[in-house]
């Protein structure tokens, strides 16, 4: 079966000459259709570079991406945008609702930009799992945190993605709100078969993922399955994450 995304040696250097800085150093990562993996590792580690990359948000410098079985390189700005609409979902720290937007609005909003119908009933199945039936008629600032981090979950999942990122998504929340959101998450994954990729600073979040990646220093130095957050966080302090 062909992985949701795909990286093969994957490198990004930023700038260049003397200041040239290796962000990403031929990384190769496979993410299976219905697995939850979190990205975690040391600040400069790379992290928001991959995301990116894998996303078709920024463009690697050499190396292979392919969001189900498209390869990303040599898509120009058009195509990658059409790309990012319609085949990738976006979960960010900040929520990024519109506010003059209704949930529902904002819910379809991607949707409305890719020019694609709204197909009634798979709209009301994602309001439904994310727990906004009801709220649907509210301005996001008329919502908690974590309703609003679900009405951004929900804008993610409507298009059918083939992956969903998160970077941070819990990184605003209250611990109790961040495990509802994780826990969100993780049904997104087990019960609509979704892919999710979440770059994370917090063991606990990582600890939801089937998989943790660690990166350092632009490198993929370490793979954990069935995490837990004290495995998670020793793996970490071993980076010297938490000097
Ligand atoms: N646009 C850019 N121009 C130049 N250097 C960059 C740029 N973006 C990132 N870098 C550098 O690339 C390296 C990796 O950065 P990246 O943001 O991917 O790390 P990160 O692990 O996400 O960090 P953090 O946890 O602090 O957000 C760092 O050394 C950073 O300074």
């Amino acid at each position: 079966m062909t992985d949701a995304v795909r990286l093969d040696a994957v490198s990004k250097v930023y700038g260049k000459g003397q200041g040239a800085v290796a962000a990403l150093r031929e990384v190769s990562a496979a993410f299976t259709r219905g697995s939850f993996t979190a990205v975690m590792g040391p600040s400069g580690s790379g992290k928001s570079t991959f995301l990116h990359c894998a996303a078709g948000l920024d463009v690697p410098s050499s190396g292979s991406v392919r969001l189900g079985g498209t390869e990303l390189a040599g898509m120009d700005e058009t195509a990658l945008t059409v790309l990012r609409r319609q085949r990738v979902g976006f979960v960010f720290q900040a929520f990024n609702l519109v506010s003059s937007l209704t949930v529902l609005d904002n819910v379809t909003l991607p949707l409305r930009l890719a020019g694609v119908r709204v197909d009634s009933a798979w709209l009301a199945e994602v309001v439904r799992r994310v727990g906004l039936e009801g709220r649907t008629g509210h301005l996001p600032a008329q919502l908690s945190g974590g309703q609003q981090q679900r009405v951004a979950i929900a804008r993610a999942l409507v298009t059918r993605p083939e992956v969903v990122f998160g970077d941070e998504p819990t990184g605003a929340l209250d611990t109790m709100t961040a495990r509802d959101v994780l826990t969100l998450l993780r049904e997104v994954v087990d019960g609509m078969g979704q892919t999710v990729v979440m770059v994370t600073h917090d063991p606990v979040a990582a600890s939801y993922a089937d998989t943790v990646l660690f990166l350092a220093d632009g490198r993929i130095v370490d793979a954990m399955a069935a995490p837990t957050s004290e495995k998670v966080a020793e793996r970490m302090t071993r980076l010297g994450a938490w000097k």
